[in-house]
């Protein structure tokens, strides 16, 4: 894969078609990358993809639009048959350029309104169900083998990260990472983000939206230990320039850069 030059494709990507496709050892690259909140996945995935000119598929993304979905069309949480119903015809189109990804829902620009405390409170509901967690998961494999032929990346291929992209999703992917960080360093980075301190009580703030959540979320998926094949990188101790270059040295060990 030649890291030089931009995608060729454009524009946004519906994620609604569920077809599949056979796939060659040809295609474009897939790198999936999962790890628990604050590991950085999302930030370090999408410098990747930039620097590889590649997609950049952010499915937590689609988990926290599902959620806000179904507040706003009066769907309750914990009804599970109803967040399934919601999810399965969920409106959702989402941006693969990873200089500008967004999240439309039926139109709307909920990039920003996805990332509210409100919906990292909430999104576990629709994560721990099994019935949505399949209905994402047709989406993501549906975008993941689009982009290995063509799509927004023409063919380059995509950085797909989550929390069981290695394993559920993309166990295929030539390149897998599961980023770690520890406890601590990820609730520094969490609180220095939403409060813009690293100081006790925001760190306790952010306790909630790290800790509690992964906890509640790996009763479902196994994100804190590496599935057979996939590449470990701890960042606790990396800059995120160093978290970066561990994960491209990853994807050139893998004869792919
Ligand atoms: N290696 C790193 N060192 C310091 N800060 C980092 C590092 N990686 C990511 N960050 C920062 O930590 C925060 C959380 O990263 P993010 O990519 O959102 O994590 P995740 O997607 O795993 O929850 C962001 O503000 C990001 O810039
Ligand atoms: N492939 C995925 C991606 C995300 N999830 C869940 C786990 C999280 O609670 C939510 C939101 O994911 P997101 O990656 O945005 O979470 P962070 O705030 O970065 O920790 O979705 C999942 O279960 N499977």
């Amino acid at each position: 894969m030649s890291t030089a030059g931009g995608p060729r494709g454009h524009g946004d990507v519906s994620t609604g078609d569920v077809s599949t496709g056979d796939v060659s050892t040809d295609d474009g690259l897939v790198v999936a990358v999962d790890g628990p909140s604050g590991s950085g996945k999302s930030s370090v995935s999408r410098a990747v993809a930039r620097a590889l000119g590649l997609a950049y598929l952010d499915t937590g993304a689609m988990y926290r639009a599902a959620t806000l979905w179904c507040v706003r069309q009066g769907v309750a949480l914990d009804d599970a048959p109803a967040v399934t119903a919601a999810v399965r015809a969920l409106p959702l189109e989402q941006g693969l350029d990873p200089e500008a990804p967004t999240v439309l829902l039926d139109g709307d620009d909920v990039t920003a309104a996805i990332r509210t405390t409100e919906v990292s409170a909430a999104v576990s509901a629709v994560a721990t169900n099994l019935d949505a967690r399949a209905a994402l998961g047709d989406r993501q494999r549906a975008v993941i083998a689009a982009e290995r032929t063509g799509g927004w990346s023409g063919g380059r291929g995509v950085v797909a990260e989550g929390r069981d992209i290695t394993t559920a999703i993309a166990p295929d992917a030539p390149v897998r990472v599961l980023l770690t960080a520890s406890e601590g360093a990820r609730l520094r980075r969490r609180s220095l983000e939403v409060h813009g301190t690293a100081d006790a009580a925001a760190v306790a703030a952010t306790h909630d939206q790290v800790v509690r959540r992964d906890a509640q979320d790996s009763t479902v998926v196994e994100f804190r230990t590496a599935a057979d094949g996939v590449v470990t990188v701890d960042s606790s101790d990396l800059s995120f320039e160093e978290t970066v270059d561990a994960l491209l040295a990853v994807v050139r060990a893998a004869g792919r850069a």
